[in-house]
């Protein structure tokens, strides 16, 4: 019987040494290699700058780990925080906030002009000046990822590294809120036990009128481990809450409600809602959402993705009445207490997930929308407004956004609602970028649309 030739599947591609130089950054703020060997690849690098010439390490089809810059950019700078070269975190921070917010805006302009929201060939996009925050200690909120080693009886706490399950052990954060780290550092010694570090997920620290530490846990904690937390968190003044698989609770029922200041009105929360990590560019963020809304007492406005009510409130304060839509029936409650506690009766709030909303959820149509959707965007929403007559849809929407791929393909979307078969029905009045998340490739935009009368 013949035997015929069969060959071995190949290895995976063995990783190789080589040198190029970077023709552009994309929009996770990644070094580009084009052109690479004989199958003129291209190639994606953390850490590298246009114009530089590197030396790296092929690691998949596509990706790539700097090994070694050979030609600096004068763009360059020293990273400020000292655990730069191994945390994954704060991946932008070799460059000015001036150039990270500078190439933030092109990556925007980009991807609109690659969705075709625009054109730039004919049209110029009205950039209004960036939202600029502090470019350290801004977060008010951190999540710590935790490992228990074993052999060594240790507890580390840190961030994970760049594309890694490892974690880089930290005691201070740059960008995080001082009193967010030495919390948790006053907390370590009662962690690093094996009957509660075992069975720690991860953790977070918040601190906006008081600190609280918010521990994971993966099973229930024995009544010794519970005793010495229940002793610090009174000794420290500082509470803690256990977050299983299905509850939260604070320990000993400790813990007088949590706020946060939004334009002079107060929002409750309870540990694990969302909020934004950094105070002070929200609040900024928050004024210029209603400056370009602007909302009157006669106009009925929609919130979606309201969270605890942080767009809903002031908005609310400001027109004739708000819907507020969220899909953790939690938080819906929280933005209609939220709304009572501030004494405001012109609130409604509906727990409903926004992939699949329709307008007779929605009952009366609003004037004005606001979205603030998660990164995946809101493309139910767009259907949504896709379907409505043109005289239901709002005359004015205010788009924040997270995610600047799902923010392109949504506004295309807007940009195809075509009354008249010509000209788009909404245009572009503003644009801005904010500073929301400095020395990291995360991008936040706010864009207001207007329609045409
Ligand atoms: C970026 S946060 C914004 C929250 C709020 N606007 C604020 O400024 O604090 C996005 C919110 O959308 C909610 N969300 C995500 N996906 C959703 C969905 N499919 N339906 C309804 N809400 C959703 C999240 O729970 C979260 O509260």
């Amino acid at each position: 019987m013949a035997q015929f030739f069969k060959p071995q599947k190949r290895n995976k591609s063995v990783s190789k040494t080589l040198r190029a130089q970077v023709s552009a950054l994309d929009h996770q703020a990644r070094a580009v290699i084009r052109g690479e060997g004989s199958k003129k690849q291209t190639r994606f690098i953390m850490g590298a700058l246009p114009g530089e010439v590197i030396q790296y390490k092929t690691t998949g089809k596509h990706s790539g780990t700097l090994e070694r810059i050979l030609e600096p950019s004068a763009d360059r700078r020293d990273a400020p925080c000292k655990y730069y070269d191994q945390c994954g975190g704060c991946d932008f921070q070799h460059v000015a906030e001036s150039y990270q917010l500078g190439h933030k805006q092109q990556v925007v302009e980009e991807l609109f002009q690659k969705f075709g929201v625009f054109d730039s060939a004919t049209e110029s996009l009205p950039w209004q000046a960036p939202l600029v925050s502090e470019p350290t200690r801004y977060r008010r909120r951190v999540r710590l990822a935790t490992r228990w080693l074993g052999k060594e009886q240790k507890l580390l706490i840190g961030f994970r590294e760049a594309q890694s399950h490892q974690i880089v052990a930290v005691d201070d954060c740059l960008v995080a809120d001082e009193s967010l780290l030495q919390a948790v550092n006053r907390l370590y010694p009662v962690l690093n036990t094996s009957s509660i570090a075992t069975k720690l997920g991860h953790l977070e620290a918040i601190h906006t009128n008081k600190p609280v530490i918010l521990l994971r846990i993966t099973d229930s904690l024995p009544k010794d481990a519970l005793q010495s937390l229940g002793s610090w968190q009174a000794e420290h003044n500082i509470d803690i809450w256990l977050q299983s698989e299905n509850e939260l609770t604070p320990l000993n029922n400790a813990g007088l409600p949590f706020d946060t200041s939004i334009d002079g009105d107060k929002l409750y929360f309870q540990p694990g809602d969302f909020l934004q990590v950094n105070g002070g560019i929200n609040e900024r963020m928050v004024q210029q959402a209603i400056d370009w809304l602007a909302p009157e007492k006669t106009q009925r406005v929609y919130d979606f993705f309201a969270g605890i009510g942080n767009f809903s409130i002031p908005l609310a304060r400001r027109s004739k009445a708000v819907l507020a839509v969220e899909g953790v029936y939690r938080m819906a409650k929280q933005t209609l207490s939220n709304a009572e506690a501030n004494g405001l009766n012109n609130l409604t709030s509906l727990s409903a997930d926004l992939n699949d909303i329709s307008a007779s959820d929605l009952k009366d149509p609003a004037d004005l929308w606001c979205l603030d959707p998660a990164r995946p965007g809101a493309e139910g929403v767009m259907t949504l407004l896709e379907k409505l007559k043109p005289e239901q849809r709002p005359s004015r929407i205010v788009y924040v956004s997270c995610a600047p791929d799902t923010l392109a393909r949504d506004l295309a979307i807007i940009a195809g609602l075509k009354s008249d078969k010509k000209s788009s029905d909404y245009r572009i009045t503003k644009l801005c970028t904010v500073d929301m998340f400095p020395q990291t490739h995360h991008i936040e935009t706010m864009v207001c649309l207007e329609r045409a009368s």
